[in-house]
């Protein structure tokens, strides 16, 4: 796993984005062969929402040949609620990219037959040879898509009661109201999020900070989901200065020093490349 800290929400944003505009740029998507993307909601993927838009807008990227898996959507709620997943991903970011909307797959919180939603959910994942890349968000209580606290961490795509915690946090988007925060979600499972190829979380806030300290520096639980990802092979959490308040200070200067080394590595090897000595494929990141 590595750890990126950044200074504040925005400058994770823009890393997030680049670092996603590399991975998609150097997969060189087709139709045939389309770069499979799963994508969160919530305040945080925000900021990197709007560095890939300026991404597409500037000509350096585009979404013509990706096709996205997003985490999660409210039970019941009607797909055009101002506060719907659907809504918010076409509000913050679909409908500023170049993504055919064909492209896109969300859960539907209203099939008739939400068990066989989940399932044929998971069965597309499969079709498209599973997710390259899956960026994440996390609740306070450490969730991970909506994988609420005691998850199994071997979880698929399902329906959700949502955590008491989880519901106050989300009524901020529903007027303060309590009561009009849906009672279940259509959630992708830990192990969902498991199976693709690199996954990349965001956490920015103080808020966060408990469950950044729980998710990394104990062990695997399923009271803090996100530990799970201590099982990934190809894990990357990017965290702005005050989601690390509950770190331990060797803990982010651990982090910190493997990102000083990698850039030192990555910065030699492009100069190897310049030379012809060595290739692209063989300029990249490590864990
Ligand atoms: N289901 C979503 C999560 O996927 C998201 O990570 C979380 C955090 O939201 P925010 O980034 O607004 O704190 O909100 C909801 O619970």
């Amino acid at each position: 796993m590595r750890l990126i800290v950044r200074e504040d929400p925005s400058t994770v944003g823009d890393y997030i984005a680049n670092y996603i505009c590399r991975r998609i740029n150097d997969f060189e998507p087709t139709a045939e062969k389309p770069f499979v993307l799963g994508l969160p909601t919530g305040s945080s993927p925000i900021p990197t929402y709007k560095a890939l838009i300026k991404l597409v807008k500037d000509g350096k990227l585009t979404l013509k040949h990706v096709v996205t898996f997003n985490m999660d959507e409210y039970v019941g709620l009607p797909q055009d609620h101002s506060e719907s997943y659907h809504t918010f991903m076409f509000r913050e970011f679909f409908s500023h990219v170049d993504i055919p909307p064909s492209q896109v797959n969300i859960l539907n919180g209203n099939a008739k037959d939400l068990i066989g939603e989940c399932n044929a959910y998971e069965e597309k994942i499969k079709s498209y040879g599973g997710i390259e890349l899956f960026l994440g968000g996390i609740g306070e209580d450490g969730h991970i898509a909506f994988n609420e606290p005691g998850s199994s961490l071997a979880s698929r795509t399902r329906i959700k009661t949502l955590a008491y915690d989880t519901i106050l946090a989300n009524a901020r988007f529903f007027n303060n109201d309590i009561s009009a925060v849906p009672r279940m979600a259509l959630t992708v499972g830990v192990a969902t999020v498991l199976d693709s190829r690199e996954v990349v979380v965001v956490v920015t806030g103080q808020r966060k900070a408990l469950a950044l300290s729980k998710a990394i520096e104990e062990g695997v639980n399923h009271l803090w989901t996100l530990s799970a990802l201590q099982l990934h092979p190809w894990a990357l959490i990017v965290v702005d200065e005050d989601a690390t308040a509950e770190l331990h200070v060797k803990t982010v200067k651990y982090f910190k020093s493997i990102e000083r080394v990698q850039d030192e590595v990555e910065a030699s090897q492009r100069e190897l490349k310049a030379k012809g000595k060595i290739s692209e494929s063989q300029v990249g990141s490590m864990e």
